[in-house]
């Protein structure tokens, strides 16, 4: 299958600012790969030097397999930029500002093409300042596919919605991969890298940490399990003497902590012992599988969402 886009060794330092640190990856046609980390790891400064929007201090940036030194006109006829909404005309209506940016290509798709495939047709005559978070960003979708690109770049496509939203923006990006679009989308919440991507390239730091399918990704962290449990009562002292016994112990948010385990039935007979001898109770217990939050914090020892 022929590579989309490579990059190997790619660095970007803003005075003792990391943001791109040596960055390699490549990404095969028709795939969508999914570049997850915390704000401020580097997400958007990666796919902009990819863009052409930022000039990289080192690195190579191949595009179909030929080594570009410039990102210039001629690859920008071929990607698609997801546009922050921030940059539309606000009295311009849906259609007028999809035609007004394709007006920039040599060629450009129908606008009512376009509108279907982010199901905005109710919204065609709709002024862009009039439009919801999540239809704004569906716009912006499709003015990123406006000069029908083979590669698409999303840089947090659903920060900020809500999650109805964001489930409708999913299934914009669903049916781009139907149409065989490769996709490059930055995020940081990793149901989105997990639903949506064939590949997560998780990156913190500037640096990537790990990179593979998710099945792949998980396989990583040898716990077969993660125990998830509230207490009823205040919970400093229980807290430290469960820590001294389950080294993966997490506090998350509120009175709730995490803990990951190959035995789970031993570690809740232990976790229930400990906590009623301590006088406290239980309440809301969950078993399930591991998933990318759990790789992050294994591998950087913090939270994707710190
Ligand atoms: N133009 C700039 N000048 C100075 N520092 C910058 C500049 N652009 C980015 N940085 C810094 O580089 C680091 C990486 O930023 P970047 O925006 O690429 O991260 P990100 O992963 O996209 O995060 P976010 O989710 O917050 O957008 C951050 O520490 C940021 O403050």
């Amino acid at each position: 299958m022929t590579v989309a886009i490579e990059i190997k060794d790619l660095k970007k330092h803003y005075g003792n600012v990391k943001a791109v640190d040596g960055v390699s990856f490549a990404v095969k046609e028709g795939e969508c790969l999914a570049i997850l980390g915390p704000n401020g790891a580097g997400k958007t400064t990666t796919i902009e030097i990819l863009e052409g929007l930022r000039k990289p201090d080192a690195g190579e940036i191949f595009y179909f397999g030929k080594r570009v030194e410039r990102v210039g006109r001629d690859i920008k006829e071929v990607i698609g930029v997801q546009l922050q909404t921030s940059s539309f005309m606000d009295y311009l209506n849906v259609k007028e500002t999809i035609e007004f940016f394709g007006g920039l290509y040599s060629k450009s798709l129908k606008p009512e093409e376009l509108i279907e495939l982010v199901e905005l047709q109710e919204k065609a005559r709709a002024r862009v300042k009039n439009l919801s978070g999540g239809q704004k960003q569906r716009l912006a979708i499709a003015v990123a596919l406006v000069n029908d690109p083979k590669i698409v770049f999303l840089d947090e496509p659903t920060t900020g919605l809500d999650p109805q939203a964001r489930r409708l923006l999913w299934d914009t990006v669903l049916k781009l991969k139907e149409k065989k679009k490769t996709i490059i989308l930055t995020t940081h919440y990793m149901e989105e890298a997990e639903y949506l991507a064939d590949r997560i390239v998780i990156i913190d730091h500037g640096k990537i940490i790990a990179e593979g399918t998710l099945e792949e990704l998980i396989k990583m962290i040898e716990e077969k399990n993660v125990i998830e449990f509230s207490l009823s009562d205040s919970h400093d002292e229980v807290f430290s003497v469960l820590a001294e016994h389950f080294t993966t112990l997490e506090k998350q948010d509120g009175n709730r902590f995490s803990l990951s385990t190959t035995d789970v039935e031993k570690s809740l007979a232990q976790i229930f012992k400990i906590v009623s001898e301590l006088e406290n109770s239980i309440e809301n217990v969950m078993i399930r599988k591991p998933n990318l939050e759990d790789v992050f914090l294994k591998l950087t020892g913090h939270s994707l969402r710190d």
